[in-house]
């Protein structure tokens, strides 16, 4: 099933650059126009569309299925390995998940058109700084087919259309998901270009996506290293960065010895692949001795290799050493490096240097030493007694999330409806002149 098989001059594969630049620049145009449609939606035709679309999602879910089994078949072929095939996975409990998240996002409130602020100068002009959508935004996710749906709905609450290049070995999945967002659209009499898929896998299509800015107003990449190379190499449009998540977890002198063993496990195991899975374990040189030795055996017995420094090898047996680039590894698996560090200011100093800027954790009952940890180390999300794994819009009670800023501008930390919004300046006189 191709998406644009009835939308003349797009084709699934095309053969040579020209061709994939023409077809970017004719979805690119088309979203565009979708934009200025979705910028003056009513609230009650975006909640309209997603609720269609969500039972569009139940009505299709033979056929999503029947398209998602294409992907883990060419998945496992391929040697993907099981955490990534379990990402890739959809059943019909997910499926449900999936439109229950797009009422999830009807029910939000709806961010356009809000005031935020409001207030009159002395020679009676009347301000009004009020939420308006970005416009068209491109992003580029992993194979992970529920991001298809959160990320089409949300960008449609907030009046932004999407142009959506999901992972590769999620094509005919995403593909089949779409086409159920259109059929919601349809029903609410908004145009389909507000949510567009890539109708091709080859990467070029993401080199031509990057350098639209004449179609595209911000760029969301979300993945790891090579695509992180990528965009800051090509990209020509505004980006909001949600890259790798090098996320630790710091037992402090102060910790409560059970809150360490289950946070630790947590933040590693829960999922070892999502970006909020702790990759390093920093203990405190003070309480080395008496607190690793359960947090290492609570790990190992989880199913997790660690890999520490000579002096957390010197205290916990069963450790294989770390490297140098251990530091600076985001597993995304069942291993964790483990470094012996001198306080909460070796703690931060670590973070800081080997980071990503995402999410990082203290243990400690140390109200100082916390306060000290938040303010100080520079991550999106910094947490306190609570396992990195709360990285996620739907924990922060968003209602869902395109994903984890890790850049400084505009959005920081979990994306929703929101912080997909502009806002512009509503001046309002009575015939004042500027002296
Ligand atoms: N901060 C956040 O919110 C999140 C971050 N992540 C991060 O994503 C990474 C894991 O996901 P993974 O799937 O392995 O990520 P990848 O970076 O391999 O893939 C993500 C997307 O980027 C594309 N891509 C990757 N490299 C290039 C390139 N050079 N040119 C064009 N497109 C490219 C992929 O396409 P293709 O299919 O062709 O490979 C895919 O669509 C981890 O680092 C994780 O922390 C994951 C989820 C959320
Ligand atoms: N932030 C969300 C999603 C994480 C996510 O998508 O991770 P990944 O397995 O890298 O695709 C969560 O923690 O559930």
């Amino acid at each position: 099933m191709s998406l644009v098989d009835d939308k003349p001059g797009l084709s699934r594969a095309p053969a040579a650059q020209t061709d994939i630049d023409a077809m970017m620049l004719e979805i690119g145009r088309r979203a565009r126009a979708a934009a200025a449609v979705l910028a003056l939606a009513s609230s009650e035709q975006k909640d309209k569309a997603l609720h269609a679309a969500a039972a569009a999602l139940r009505a299709d879910t033979p056929a999503i299925l029947a398209a998602n089994a294409k992907d883990i078949a060419a998945a496992r072929e391929k040697g993907l390995r099981d955490s990534l095939v379990d990402r890739l996975l959809l059943d019909a409990g997910r499926l449900e998940g999936i439109a229950a998240g797009l009422e999830v996002v009807a029910g939000l409130p709806d961010p356009v058109g809000a005031t935020m602020a409001a207030w009159e100068r002395p020679n009676g002009l009347k301000f009004e700084r009020r939420r308006v959508p970005l416009g068209v935004i491109g992003i580029i996710y992993e194979s992970r087919p529920n991001v298809t749906a959160d990320a089409g709905s949300l960008c449609l609450k907030a009046g932004n259309a999407a142009i959506l290049r999901g992972g590769s070995e999620s094509y005919h999945s995403s593909t089949a998901i779409v086409a159920a967002l259109h059929k919601g659209l349809r029903e609410a009499g908004l145009p389909e270009d507000a949510i567009q898929s890539v109708p091709t896998t080859d990467r070029a299509a993401v080199g031509k996506l990057l350098t639209m800015p004449q179609y595209v107003d911000v760029i969301v990449p979300r993945g790891g290293r090579s695509l992180i190379e990528r965009v800051q190499n090509e990209s020509r449009v505004p980006v909001f960065a949600h890259l790798d998540g090098l996320c630790h977890v710091y037992l402090d002198a102060g910790a409560d010895r059970d809150k360490a063993v289950a946070i630790a496990v947590n933040a590693k195991m829960r999922r070892t692949s999502v970006c909020g899975a702790a990759e390093t374990l920093l203990v405190d040189r003070a309480v080395a001795a008496e607190l690793l030795p359960p947090v290492a055996e609570a790990l190992r017995a989880a199913g997790c290799i660690l890999r520490g420094d000579a002096a957390a090898r010197a205290i916990a047996t069963g450790m294989d050493p770390a490297s140098e680039a251990d530091w600076d590894t985001e597993y995304l698996d069942a291993i964790l490096s483990v470094a012996v560090v001198d306080g909460v200011a070796g703690a931060i100093e670590h973070i800081n240097r080997h980071g990503s800027h995402h999410t990082d954790s203290i243990v400690t009952e140390d109200a100082a030493a916390a306060e000290r940890f938040l303010s100080e180390v520079d991550s999106a999300i910094v947490l306190h007694n609570a396992s990195t794994q709360f990285a996620d819009g739907g924990e922060f009670g968003f209602g869902a999330e395109i994903g984890i800023s890790t850049g400084r501008m505009h959005a920081r930390g979990p994306v929703g409806a929101e912080q997909l919004t502009s806002f512009k300046y509503l001046v309002r006189g009575t015939g004042q002149t500027r002296p």
